[in-house]
C-alpha cells in the first residue's frame, strides 16, 4: 500500500506542488501526466526520500521501494550479466535468468556496458529493477532512448511481472506504456496557480 495525503513540494526552494492526495493498493499502478517543468520528478524525487516534502504525510513500508531516473546507472566496465551479477549481490539476492529474457538483453550477457548502444544501456538499467525485487518502483521517464518494442517489452514487464506479483508503481511518462493504469495530471496541483503550467487543486480531480 502506498498512501500519500496533501504532499506539498518544492524545487530549489521554490514551491511546485500542493496537495496531492492518492492511494495506490497492491498491483496498481500510477502514471503521471503533466508538461515539461509540472513538477513530474520533483514529485517523485519526494516519495522516494531523495528531498524532503513541504508538507503533507506518506505511509509505505520502509525500505521496500526504488527510483529510477534517466540516469541508466550501469557500470562501463563491467559486462551486462556482471552488471546484474552486481545488483544482485548488492541486495543479497540471486539473479534471475528470466530478468535477462524480459528486458531483452540475454544476447548480450558478455558485452561490456560501456560499448552498449543508448537503448541496450536503458534496458540493462531496466533490467535492475527486476533484480532487486523492491516492491514500490518510482520511475522517472523509463523508456527513454528505447525504440517502440522495447517500450512494450517494459510496459509487460510492468504489467505482468511486477504488477502480477502484487507491486506498485508510480511512473512519470510522455508516452503510452500499455499498461491499465490510473492517469494524474499534476497540473492541478500547481503550488503557483499563475504559472502557465496549470492551477493548484485538493481533489481526485486531476485523476482521468
Ligand atoms: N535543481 C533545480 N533548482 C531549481 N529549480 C528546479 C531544479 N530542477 C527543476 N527545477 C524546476 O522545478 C520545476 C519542476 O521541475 P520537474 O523536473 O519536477 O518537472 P517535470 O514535470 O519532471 O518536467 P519534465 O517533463 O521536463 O521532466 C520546473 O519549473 C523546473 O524548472
Amino acid at each position: 500500500m502506498l498512501k500519500v495525503t496533501n504532499l506539498a513540494c518544492s524545487r530549489g526552494g521554490v514551491p511546485v506542488l500542493t496537495g496531492v492526495s492518492f492511494t495506490l493498493a497492491p498491483g496498481e499502478a500510477l502514471v503521471l501526466r503533466g508538461p515539461n517543468g509540472a513538477g513530474k520528478t520533483t514529485l517523485l524525487r519526494v516519495l522516494a526520500g531523495l528531498q524532503p516534502a513541504d508538507a503533507g504525510e506518506m505511509t509505505m513500508q520502509a525500505g521496500d521501494s526504488a527510483y529510477a531516473s534517466h540516469a541508466d546507472g550501469v557500470k562501463s566496465a563491467l559486462t551486462v550479466r556482471e552488471n546484474l551479477q552486481f545488483w544482485a549481490s548488492l541486495y543479497g539476492l540471486p539473479l534471475p535468468d528470466a530478468v535477462l529474457v524480459d528486458f531483452d538483453i540475454a544476447h548480450l550477457e558478455h558485452r561490456l556496458a560501456g560499448n552498449l548502444s543508448a537503448g541496450q544501456k536503458r534496458r540493462l538499467g531496466l533490467a535492475r529493477l527486476g533484480v532487486i525485487g523492491r516492491k514500490i518502483l518510482f520511475l522517472d521517464e523509463p523508456t527513454v532512448s528505447l525504440d517502440r518494442q522495447s517500450v512494450a517489452r517494459f510496459g509487460a514487464w510492468v504489467r505482468d511481472r511486477h504488477l502480477a506479483a502484487g507491486g506498485i508503481a508510480v511512473i512519470a511518462t510522455h508516452i503510452d506504456l500499455g499498461l491499465e493504469a490510473r492517469e494524474m495530471d499534476i497540473t492541478a496541483f500547481r503550488a503557483d496557480p499563475s504559472r502557465p503550467e496549470g492551477r493548484a487543486a485538493q481533489s481526485d480531480e486531476a485523476f482521468l
